[in-house]
């Protein structure tokens, strides 16, 4: 099992957010703050070590925590980010959570960590009706397989997945923390329920 000393997370908002009308979406504001700190204020309590994953704005990010950009250009997806933190961090393990699911679970990083075993390669969150591939902790040793995998131009994050030992870790009774903002109206009408 992952312990927290060789574990990091990461909060990806390297995205191009085109859906947002390309404003950043981690900074995007949501009552008031920006999202990235409803991210972070479910986070924090939960590990010491977050870093945060960002190509834009990344002096405006970094009053949030460190920064660091992708070294793929042309936004790859993701998977971009994935592959960024392995070759940007040293921890053994990398939990990753998307800059616009701004109600995450309180017991994410225990729930995450307690699913995975010595031979785990990736834990994927699952809401109980589909998986959420960018809430994930994942070991080191799928770089080769994820640079071979960009490498061939593939892009679905789940199609690398199914390439490795992957499990699924079920959240089944919080469906609602994975509600994902991708849009101005999504957000706007997200806000008018806190
Ligand atoms: N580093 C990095 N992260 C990305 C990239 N594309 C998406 N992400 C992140 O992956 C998560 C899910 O992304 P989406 O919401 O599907 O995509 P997006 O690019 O942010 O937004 P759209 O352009 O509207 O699809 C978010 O946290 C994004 O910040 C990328 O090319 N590089
Ligand atoms: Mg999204």
């Amino acid at each position: 099992m992952p312990s927290a000393e060789q574990t990091s997370w990461v909060i990806l908002a390297g995205g191009q957010a085109s859906r947002m009308g390309g404003n950043d979406k981690g900074l995007v504001e949501l009552t008031g703050k920006a999202m990235i700190e409803h991210v972070i204020g479910t986070l924090s309590p939960q590990t010491s070590s977050i870093t945060i994953n960002a190509n834009r704005n990344q002096e405006r990010y970094s009053q949030y925590g460190s920064v660091f950009g992708d070294n793929i250009q042309d936004y790859p997806g993701p998977l971009g980010g994935i592959h960024a933190a392995i070759h940007h961090l040293d921890d053994e393990w990398i939990g990753f959570v998307p800059c616009d699911c701004p109600q995450l679970p309180h017991d994410l990083v225990e729930r995450m960590a307690n699913a995975c075993s010595e031979d785990t390669d990736i834990a994927v969150a699952h809401d109980g009706e589909h998986i959420q591939p960018v809430v994930t902790l994942l070991h080191r040793r799928i770089l080769p397989k994820l640079e071979a995998f960009l490498a061939n131009g593939d892009r679905k994050i789940i199609l690398l997945y199914r390439q490795c030992n992957m499990i699924t870790v079920d959240f089944s009774d919080q469906p609602n923390a994975f509600v994902n903002l991708n849009t101005p109206e999504e957000l706007q009408q997200f806000g008018q329920t806190l």
